[in-house]
């Protein structure tokens, strides 16, 4: 798909395909609509950053809350977004051991309780058997920090999923 045709697209279509590219944040596809037309991946995906930087604290965080858990139960009961389906299959944590899976939801429950967010990981360029490392690493940062990073990853996640949508290399 190309830029033009991302341009000609009315509300409708357009929120069909980028409404997710913030996982269950459609308000923000919603938003970017008004600004098109777009001159090309980079332009559509500022506008998607320039919403989330430009929420309150409190917004930040909700958008992390719309987040699900990483082989959490959604996984289990097959009750992600395709897009999210798609990448934490894709990384592994559908086959994780036992073993695996209680050490990381045992982490991902601290870090909840610690942040009133869940941890936020863009799998798709991480070695997934880092995950527990990375978590319990996050775990000791500053809240303030941590939210950045957090967010960070939002947008590689965001930044990936356009590129699909796009045919670009991501
Ligand atoms: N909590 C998460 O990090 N979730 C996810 N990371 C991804 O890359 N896809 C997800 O669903």
């Amino acid at each position: 798909m190309d830029i033009e045709k991302v341009n000609s697209m009315d509300f409708g279509e357009f929120m069909d395909v980028f409404g997710n590219v913030i996982e269950r944040c459609p308000l923000i596809a919603a938003a970017v609509w008004s600004k098109r037309p777009f001159s090309d991946l980079g332009d559509l995906e500022k506008h998607f950053f320039a919403f989330i930087d430009g929420l309150p604290l409190s917004g930040q965080e909700g958008v992390l809350r719309c987040h699900p858990e990483l082989a959490g139960r959604e996984l289990q009961w097959g009750r992600l977004s395709a897009e999210s389906q798609r990448e934490q299959s894709a990384a592994g944590l559908q086959n994780l051991g036992a073993a695996e899976r209680l050490r990381l939801s045992e982490l991902t429950a601290q870090y909840r309780a610690r942040f009133g967010f869940p941890f936020v990981l863009a799998v798709r360029l991480s070695d997934p058997a880092a995950a527990p490392r990375e978590l319990a690493r996050r775990l000791r940062c500053p809240p303030a920090q941590e939210l950045r990073t957090a967010l960070g990853e939002v947008k590689k996640i965001c930044h990936l999923r356009l590129a699909d949508l796009l045919g670009e290399q991501p």
